[in-house]
């Protein structure tokens, strides 16, 4: 495939919304040349109906084109028909027609198209082009004239049209703006595997909510959990299967948790549910019911006979206590949960204060 080629690929990939729009606006204006063909037919003017025959035979071509990816083709194909287009019904039928307003689409296409600096280019060419056209049609009279009346429904036939045109692109630029919005906040809080919070959204939200609960001495606890033996499950099985696991299990952590619950990926195969009004009790028990289910999973359909299980540490925060020293806490009492033997499920203790292993820079 040639530079060239590629090149172009290229770029229709990555706008694809912007191709997709640029289809319907061709069926769109297929659609009004279609209406043009008769309203001129009816009003006694069969040179500007065919024209609008060749118009609809250009977005077929174009619509075409774009299906096919020829991008570049089927761009000049509309441009070449809407100046024609315009310059040709105002000639023909004045200016008072209208036809000139086409001409003013063109502007958000190019800017949304281009590099600026060509964007602009061309932006002023077509300024000269309008300019042109409209000092054309003090000198010259319209070489098909048509009655006041017809002209001026020609006029509002165009104008709603042009109207209409802005508001349905307008729109789409507006939802598409926001659709993009939403999938990057979508990326930035969540974890690609699982689905669950990332670590840092996990972060933001316990912050804020910690601010929150220490002024209205609200209770917070912390359940950090952390799948037994994972690399093992990884090496006998391979890491597509550990991948699989670890949805499974953000799935039930999901499932179990209230709605009042933030559950994250803190890392690897580590999880943090954030309890806000909970005290360490309910969260033992909570806990207690996460592990028991855990275990209870059914893998057979991934792997007969395997088994997974995981170790909770839970501790509460602490008057003024930050959460990165609360996570430390809950921490140590997870890993006291796996030199006990794994499974379990421990609170943190008085004594737990300090830097833990998923003490890392938050
Ligand atoms: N499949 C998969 N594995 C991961 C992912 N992230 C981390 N891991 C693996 O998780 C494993 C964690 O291993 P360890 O930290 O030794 O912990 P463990 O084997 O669970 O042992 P204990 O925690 O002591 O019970 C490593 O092998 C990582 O490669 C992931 O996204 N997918």
């Amino acid at each position: 495939m040639s530079n060239k080629n590629s090149a172009d690929m290229h770029r229709s990939e990555q706008r694809p919304e912007f191709w997709a729009l640029s289809m319907r606006c061709c069926q769109l204006a297929g659609t009004v040349d279609i209406c043009f063909f008769f309203i001129f037919l009816w009003l006694g003017s069969p040179i500007l109906a065919w024209i609008n025959v060749i118009s609809v035979g250009m977005y077929v071509w174009a619509y075409r084109a774009f299906r096919d990816r020829r991008n570049r083709l089927a761009i000049m194909l509309i441009r070449t028909e809407v100046l024609v287009h315009a310059a040709l019904g105002t000639v023909l039928v004045g200016w008072d027609s209208g036809f000139h307003y086409f001409l003013l689409m063109f502007i958000p296409a190019l800017f949304a198209t281009m590099r600026q600096r060509s964007a602009w280019t061309l932006a002023v060419c077509l300024w000269g082009y309008y300019v042109g056209l409209y000092v054309l049609m003090w000198f010259i009279e319209p070489l098909q004239p048509i009655s006041p009346n017809a002209l001026l429904s020609v006029n509002i036939f165009n104008f709603t049209t042009v109207f209409l045109m802005f508001a349905y692109l307008t729109m789409y630029y507006v939802v598409t703006v926001t659709r993009a919005h939403r999938r990057l906040a979508r990326m930035a809080t969540t974890d690609p595997l699982t689905g669950l919070f990332n670590r840092r959204h996990m972060v933001d939200l316990t912050e804020k909510l910690l601010a929150r609960e220490q002024r209205q001495q609200g209770k917070l606890t912390l359940m950090l959990m952390d799948l037994d033996h994972f690399k093992d499950i990884n090496d006998q099985y391979g890491h597509e299967l550990g991948d699989r696991v670890l949805q499974r299990v953000a799935l039930l952590l999901r499932d179990q948790a209230r709605e009042q619950d933030f559950v994250g990926r803190w890392g690897g195969e580590e999880f943090l549910v954030v309890l806000p009004e909970t005290d360490p009790e309910q969260a033992l028990v909570a806990a207690e019911r996460i592990r028991a289910a855990v275990q209870a999973l059914d893998w057979t359909d991934l792997k007969p006979g395997l088994q997974v299980t995981l170790c909770a540490g839970i501790s509460q925060l602490n008057d003024r206590e930050s959460f990165s020293s609360a996570i430390a806490r809950a921490d140590r009492a997870l890993y006291r949960g796996k030199a006990h033997g794994r499974n379990r499920v421990e609170q943190a203790r008085l004594g737990d204060a300090g830097l833990g292993l998923a003490e890392q820079p938050v």
